[in-house]
């Protein structure tokens, strides 16, 4: 095995002291503006001063080269590979809107990744171009009403083949995506074999166009972390949605392999972006122990603040080695083998993020839950992080079965 070189190339170096000055002088500070307007009713509509900050934004980045960095390993992108983007990656979670703005933000990169590893030309030019260009966003379909998403195979929305078509039935919620108004693609898993075929090769994964007749929106599924347009989730209703049957992607029963190709990369990536939180939290942090008085001196006086400041430190730093190396399993190119290195990042940064944060948000006192500091907003985002792409235990569930693998045991 080549020897791990986690250190910043020449072609990233660039781009990440770009990336830095952009996060922060131009799109951090505009965060708490934008969040402000999030519609409380209509909550999936963006008010025209939102359009006006995004769009701005964008184009300047655009303009900048700095976009689209997903895609690694593809010219489509910017041919970085997964170490490089994770250095970036952790630079978007300083603000909020980063990832937005840079075109790297979930569902859609997640969704790309798809496209260009299995696509066609055809989806290729359909679907994956105009994402590349920011000109529409899609959705990703997997979690299932009433059951336990934990599960990637526990997949019931059935697909069944009808001369040249596929016809869908059944329900999706918690669709990530799909109440962005510009979504105009899904990406679903199904179930195409019965329980007579291997558990992993029942379901497979195909292309649907979000405006395809029988399809309904049954309701948004209002959250409080990740609450802006973007993010947008819904509960869907498929009834005999008809779908060309060249838009399954790899043939029948390739939709596990395709979910955990698509879920590994975008897992380290989530969780580097949760250390540029657990960063900023830190920073915040000393930053108040300064000003903040008690008891005739400066909370950074007092015995205890040395030991939150070490320990924050001393775990973002465990938890971004963690991830790196992660991160270089999946450049070694057997993502079996880098898997279970992703289950632990998957455990332990949002962890250490959210004990950062959460340490944040204390020595701040009622301004840390206050909307002067964008620490409350954070520590929901980062708790949701620990249920998404799988929770903890599932995670956990992994790295142990891998360790019982290595020593010959029995796996349940
Ligand atoms: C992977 C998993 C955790 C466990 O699967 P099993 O135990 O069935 O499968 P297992 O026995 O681990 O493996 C089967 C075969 O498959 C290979 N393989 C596994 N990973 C990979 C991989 N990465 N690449 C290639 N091969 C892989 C494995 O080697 C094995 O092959 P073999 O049979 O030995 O030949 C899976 O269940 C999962 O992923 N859950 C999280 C889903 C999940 O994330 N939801 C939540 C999604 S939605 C969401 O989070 C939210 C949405 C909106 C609101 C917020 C939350």
């Amino acid at each position: 095995m080549a020897a791990m070189d986690l250190g910043i190339t020449d072609t990233l170096a660039p781009l990440l002291k770009d990336v830095r000055a952009m996060v922060r002088d131009e799109i951090a500070p505009l965060d708490a503006e934008y969040l402000a307007e999030v519609p409380k009713g209509d909550r999936w509509a963006f008010t025209p001063r939102q359009t006006e900050i995004l769009e701005g934004l964008k184009s300047k980045a655009r303009s900048r080269g700095l976009w689209n960095f997903w895609l690694t390993d593809s010219d489509r992108g910017r041919g970085l590979t997964t170490v490089e983007y994770a250095y970036l990656a952790e630079e978007m979670g300083r603000s909020h809107l980063a990832a937005e703005v840079f075109n790297c933000n979930a569902p859609d990169t997640g969704n790309m990744e798809v496209f260009e590893r299995y696509g066609t030309d055809e989806m290729k030019a359909r679907w994956l171009e105009p994402l590349l260009n920011g000109e529409i966003r899609s959705a990703y379909l997997m979690t299932e009403p009433d059951v336990a998403s934990s599960d990637a195979t526990n997949i019931s929305l059935s697909c069944v083949r009808d001369g040249d078509d596929y016809v869908l039935n059944g329900e999706k919620w918690w669709a990530t995506g799909s109440g962005d108004p510009r979504c105009a693609v899904y990406i679903v898993m199904v179930k195409t074999g019965g329980d007579d075929q291997p558990k992993h090769k029942r379901h497979s994964m195909i292309v649907v166009p979000a405006d395809a007749p029988g399809i309904e929106k049954l309701r948004p599924m209002t959250v409080y972390g990740h609450d802006d347009a973007p993010h947008g989730h819904y509960h869907i209703r498929f009834t005999d949605v008809r779908v060309p049957a060249e838009n399954m992607l790899l043939g029948e029963g390739r939709g596990f392999e395709i979910a955990q190709g698509r879920l590994g990369p975008g897992r380290i990536h989530h969780c580097m972006r949760a250390l540029g939180q657990a960063e900023l939290a830190l920073e915040l942090l000393v930053d108040r122990a300064e000003v903040r008085e008690a008891f005739g001196k400066p909370l950074s006086q007092l015995g205890d603040m040395y030991d939150q400041i070490a320990n924050s430190r001393m775990e973002i730093e465990q938890a971004r080695l963690l991830c790196l190396k992660a991160a270089w399993m999946m450049d070694q190119g057997d993502a079996r083998a880098a898997a279970p290195w992703i289950s632990q990042v998957k455990v332990v940064a949002p962890l250490v993020a959210l004990e950062v944060t959460d340490r944040a948000v204390q020595v701040h006192g009622a301004a840390g839950i206050s909307q002067d500091t964008p620490l409350a907003r954070q520590w929901t985002n980062l708790r949701t992080l620990r249920l998404a792409d799988g929770p903890d235990a599932v995670h956990r569930r992994q790295v142990a079965r891998a360790e019982l693998k290595k020593r010959g045991r029995n796996t349940a």
